[in-house]
């Protein structure tokens, strides 16, 4: 007799992202203070602070827009090597076109406002390389249902397109070449809360079906309780406290998270 087995689950246990003691001044200003943070496969990492702790600044480190005076940033996938701070201007735009994605605040970053909503997603595409106008337009129409954005719209440019739907446009840009890493920077703040919660649940949808790691910066705890598996809560710049989300919101070590969790309740 043959004693089966279930095929034991498939455990991950190296992290997709490491950012190793990262440090950043402007002038006399430290935005970051010997920062490490790692996020696993299919892991979502919040990132909670008040204002000026350096949240956004360690977003765009991780989307390499800046580059730290120290510390080092690697993705573990494999055609990627090295320390991502290291790379060519041309190394970084390729990198961040294929293999990470990102939604900002503010669509003015993130979208040309006066294009069609799927020209904008059409450009990340182009910037890898596809040519096919057909093909273009079929992929940024994929993205965008994937996205929740109601395809009646599509030549719409995001100008004309409520808070919402504009982050449904950023969103889809970001997913376009389906990245390894999506990075959020607070995608839901200033919308309404009844369209807050549907874009919430849009992320969550993707997360759900694609696997996909993210890494999400709020000041909104609610967002943050909403969507991650494990939170990093920085202060001034550091990183005072990390753990699994739940446990973390309910039983915060540190007393700046007890105020953060407090203030919220
Ligand atoms: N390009 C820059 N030039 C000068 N100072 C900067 C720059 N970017 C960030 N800072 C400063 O670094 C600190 C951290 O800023 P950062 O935007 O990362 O914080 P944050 O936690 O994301 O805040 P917020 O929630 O308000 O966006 C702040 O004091 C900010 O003023």
């Amino acid at each position: 007799m043959t004693l089966q087995l279930d095929a034991p689950r498939l455990v991950k246990t190296r992290p997709l992202v490491t950012v190793r003691n990262v440090s950043k001044c402007y002038g006399d200003v430290v935005a970051l203070n010997d920062v490490s943070a790692s996020v696993y496969p299919g892991e979502v990492l919040g990132i909670v602070g008040e204002s000026g702790s350096g949240k956004s600044t360690l977003l765009r480190m991780m989307n390499l827009e800046e580059t730290p005076d120290r510390g080092s940033y690697t993705l573990d996938l494999p055609d990627v090597q090295g320390n991502l701070f290291d790379l060519d201007r041309f190394a970084r735009r390729m990198l961040c076109a294929t293999k990470i994605g990102i939604v900002y605040q503010n669509p003015h970053l993130g979208l040309l406002m006066k294009h069609s909503s799927s020209g904008n997603v059409a450009e990340r595409l182009l910037v890898a390389g596809e040519r096919s106008f057909a093909t273009l337009r079929q992929k940024a129409k994929v993205a965008l249902e994937a996205s929740e954005f109601p395809l009646e719209r599509l030549d719409a440019p995001p100008i004309e397109l409520s808070g919402g739907m504009q982050q449904r446009v950023q969103l889809a840009k970001a997913i376009a070449l389906e990245p390894a890493l999506l990075l959020l920077d607070e995608p839901t703040t200033g919308l309404d809360v009844s369209v807050q919660a549907m874009v919430l649940d849009t992320l969550k949808h993707l997360q759900q079906e694609r696997a996909i790691t993210m890494v999400i910066v709020s000041h909104d705890l609610g967002v943050i309780r909403t969507m991650a598996d494990r939170v990093m809560v920085m202060r001034r710049g550091e990183v005072v406290e990390q753990g699994l989300a739940d446990q973390t919101f309910q039983d915060p070590q540190h007393a700046y998270t007890q105020q953060l969790v407090h203030a919220k309740l």
